[in-house]
């Protein structure tokens, strides 16, 4: 047998038909659902009398447009918008009968946070969602990517989903990270080496020592930001941490299921000869705490280095890095650690899990906030409540954090919480586009450490200096 990628072998379990110009019918084990790409989908179900085909495999969850204040049970709070989406997934998850976490239940929370969380991410598996971040998922070793809106009709309608087969790519982090340095500044860094097409037409497998040292919760950050590298998916071999923390979750498989789960899953690595068509390689202790400066995940630098000028950009970037200078008001050659900011987010699929929390707070206990505002907005209900069972709500607290409800939040402006025009932000989020956290608001990405320390000090902050 000739030697297969992680990323071959689960398209190879998958595949359900394969056309003569390579288009492929795969078949897909989870289908994630929230409000924003489903309305159409389920409407186009019921114009054509269709029903879901596969709903213990479908499960839904609000996400995008709630609100994360206390009082989120009054919808006033809601846009007009807001409230006919969630009102159509509640209704769409009843009609159709998958599985549903509504506001009202404690594990109600982002998309990606929830899916893993609950046992329905799985190595091996096919996993796709309506929107871009479902690369998280790869950190389980599962082919994990977005679909647009009509192929969530397609996979409602048939559990399958038109696709062509993606090149692989191997990105190997080696060695150890230094203190002060994570998963988060591992893929912002990466991006900053291949810049935001570097993946475009491939699968990304991550893979060396640093990545082999993440947590759970490291390897979905990692795999979190394949999309903004441009890649269709982001890929991590399971091991052992991955089987004990899918042991034991709700929809994890038990007793004998198990076993025979567990002995795939230990198939799933790529073979040692296997052939790649990209590899780049970064140094784990090259990396350094990062943030961005401009309005792409591209646009990201040690803490230590100095606002760039266009000029230092060549070809087609120069108006780009000019674009991106006068919408973040910096000018060039200032020290990224001398920018003035008025407030932090701590959240999203990308940074809203406990070990991020813990992460923070490890830095704000005993601290108080010198920003305007600063909010943590956990990545589900139950992730906030093990939050403030360990204490860390009430250090945030202390500090001047707002502790909010589960959702996206802040990440993008489809719920109340957003930037007002000129504000600038401290977020562990994802995206720096332009007017992604509110228009006319500024976005530095960063890790939640790195998030706790400009809290602290009101600037953008190496982390190492409070460590
Ligand atoms: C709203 C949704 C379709 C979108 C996505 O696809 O990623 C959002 O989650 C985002 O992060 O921009
Ligand atoms: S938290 Fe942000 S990136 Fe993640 S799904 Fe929500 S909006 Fe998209």
């Amino acid at each position: 047998m000739s030697p297969k990628t992680l990323y071959d072998k689960i398209w190879d379990a998958h595949l359900a038909h394969e056309a003569d110009d390579g288009t492929c019918l795969l078949y897909i084990d989870r289908h994630l659902v929230h409000e924003v790409t489903s309305p159409q989908a389920f409407e186009g179900l019921r114009m054509t009398g269709r029903t879901v085909h596969a709903p213990d495999k479908t499960i839904a969850v609000p996400d995008h447009n709630v609100p994360t204040t206390l009082d989120r049970a009054n919808a006033e709070t809601m846009t007009e918008d807001s409230r006919i989406q969630v009102a159509a997934l509640d209704k769409n998850a009843k009609d159709f009968g998958i599985h549903y976490y509504p506001v009202s239940d404690v594990r109600q929370g982002i998309v990606h946070i929830v899916g893993p969380e609950q046992g329905w991410t799985l190595p091996g598996m096919t996993v796709v969602c309506g929107d871009s971040h479902t690369a998280t998922h790869g950190a389980f070793g599962a082919l994990a990517h977005g679909i647009g809106t009509s192929e969530v009709e397609h996979v409602l309608a048939t559990q399958t989903l038109i696709q062509k087969k993606s090149k692989n790519m191997k990105v190997e982090i080696t060695g150890k990270l230094r203190p002060g340095v994570t998963a988060k500044d591992i893929t912002m860094s990466v991006i900053g080496v291949t810049g935001t097409a570097g993946g475009t037409g491939y699968v990304i497998e991550y893979c060396g020592e640093a990545i082999r040292d993440l947590s759970m919760e490291g390897r979905m950050t990692v795999c979190n930001m394949a999309i903004e590298g441009g890649a269709r998916a982001g890929l991590i071999a399971p091991d052992e941490k991955t089987f004990a923390y899918c042991q034991g979750r709700p929809h994890a498989p038990k007793g004998a299921q198990w076993e025979a789960a567990l002995a795939w899953w230990k198939t799933l690595y790529s073979d040692d000869d296997a052939h790649w068509d990209k590899v780049v390689t970064l140094k784990g202790e090259d990396i350094a705490p990062s943030v961005t400066w401009g309005t792409s995940p591209e646009d990201v630098l040690p803490i230590t280095a100095n606002v760039p000028a266009a000029s230092d950009f060549n070809g087609g970037k120069v108006g780009a890095a000019q674009r991106s200078l006068d919408y973040m008001g910096l000018t060039p050659g200032t020290p990224l650690s001398d920018i003035a900011i008025d407030t932090v987010f701590i959240g999203s699929c990308t940074n809203g899990r406990i070990e991020d929390l813990r992460a923070a707070a490890a830095i704000l206990k005993g601290k108080k906030i010198a920003v305007k505002r600063a909010m943590v907005v956990p990545g589900s209900g139950l992730v906030r409540a093990q939050a403030e069972e360990e204490g860390l709500a009430d250090i945030f607290k202390e500090a001047g954090f707002e502790w909010r409800l589960a959702g996206c939040s802040m990440c993008l402006a489809m719920n109340p919480d957003q930037l007002a025009p000129g504000e600038r932000c401290a977020a562990t989020s994802n995206r720096n586009f332009e007017g992604r956290q509110g228009r006319g608001g500024r976005t530095h990405l960063m890790s939640p450490a790195m998030a706790a320390a400009a809290a602290i000090t009101g600037k953008l902050t190496d982390v190492r200096e409070m460590m």
